[in-house]
């Protein structure tokens, strides 16, 4: 255990302690991987919210464990509108593994994340997805396991790498090998506690062309348009779908503002097709936010205007 490790809370320990000893696969993977850009994309189109939603029977921080069919869970999440899924593989500490997410990526069609602490190349061999995450934290600067070096052998096999990150250090690094999709956790793996600050700090020095997530401590409707309002283009949000009716939970995170969402889609249709009058202008009126929402976008705006290569008005 290294100085810095020491820091890391007793759970978050155990966790990188259990990764080292895991074995990986037996023979290198070629993925044919589903694209994590174009489902966002089209989730966005559909006027819906980018939600990747996480199987996610356990956790240090959860009590209980959630025993259904993970594939029935998995099902559930797609049917409630998840542009993605998560699926945790870590057995020990979070009661996944490598089984429940081939079931699941077999299952269903939307692109799968592997969720898991992978700290050596070999472990990218243990199961095919589309996403592999990669946590900047728990990753040297260099060397054979670096960051950049799982980054790159992930790459090769043809998985979609998220860069995890928590700090700025840590998002320059993502940044400087090219990292196309990042994800910032909320959480800090140091003493798990949950900020959605910690997003709305560092999203507005994410590149536009970078496929940004909110990840953790997303809970509430009001939670899902701070993050977006700061510039999330996709959250990952697992303990609030796991907790209840998981079809219910995904649809309300994903409907967010939907409806207005397609009444100003077709205020500018009409605008565009030449159609005005009335209709055009009650149609972009009706589209407007409410103060309610406007108050969330005018913070994510106000945070950002120091640097802002990222719009952080998405969805409003
Ligand atoms: O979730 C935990 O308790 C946890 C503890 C230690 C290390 C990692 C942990 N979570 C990993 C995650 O990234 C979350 O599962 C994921 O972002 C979803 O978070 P949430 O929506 O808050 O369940």
């Amino acid at each position: 255990m290294n100085a810095s490790e020491d820091k890391l809370a007793p759970a978050v320990r155990s966790i990188l302690a259990t990764a080292r000893e895991r074995s990986g696969g037996a023979d290198r993977l070629d993925v044919d991987a589903r694209s994590f850009p174009e489902a966002v994309a089209a989730t966005e189109s559909a006027g819906r919210v980018p939600v990747v939603a996480e199987v996610k029977p356990t956790s240090p921080t959860t009590e209980g464990e959630r025993t259904d069919d993970p594939v029935a869970l998995a099902r559930e999440m797609v049917s409630g509108g998840a542009t993605a899924l998560s699926v945790l593989t870590e057995p020990e500490h979070f009661g996944g593994s490598a089984e429940n997410l081939r079931r699941i990526r077999e299952a269903v069609d939307v692109p799968v994340l592997r969720k898991d602490f992978v700290v050596r190349e070999a472990q990218l061999d243990a199961v095919e997805s589309d996403l592999i995450l990669l946590i900047a934290r728990f990753l040297d600067e260099d060397g054979t396991d670096s960051l950049a070096a799982l980054y790159e052998a992930a790459s090769e096999r043809g998985f979609q790498p998220l860069v995890e990150v928590h700090t700025r250090e840590e998002l320059a690094r993502a940044l400087d090998l090219g990292a196309e999709i990042v994800g910032v956790n909320n959480r800090d793996l140091g003493k798990l506690e949950v900020d959605l600050d910690t997003f709305e700090r560092l999203a507005p020095h994410v590149p536009e062309d970078v496929t940004l997530l909110a990840e953790s401590g997303v809970t509430s409707v009001g939670d899902v348009r701070r993050m977006r309002a700061a510039g999330a283009d996709a959250l990952l949000i697992g303990t609030a779908i796991m907790d209840g009716d998981v079809e219910a939970n995904t649809e309300r995170l994903t409907t967010v503002d939907a409806e207005r969402a397609s009444r100003r889609k077709s205020a500018d249709a009409e605008r565009t097709s030449g159609a005005g009058g009335e209709e055009a202008v009650k149609a972009e009126r009706d589209a407007k936010p409410t103060s309610a929402e406007s108050t969330d976008a005018n913070r994510g705006l106000a945070k950002s205007t120091d640097t802002t290569p990222r719009n952080t008005d998405t969805n409003q």
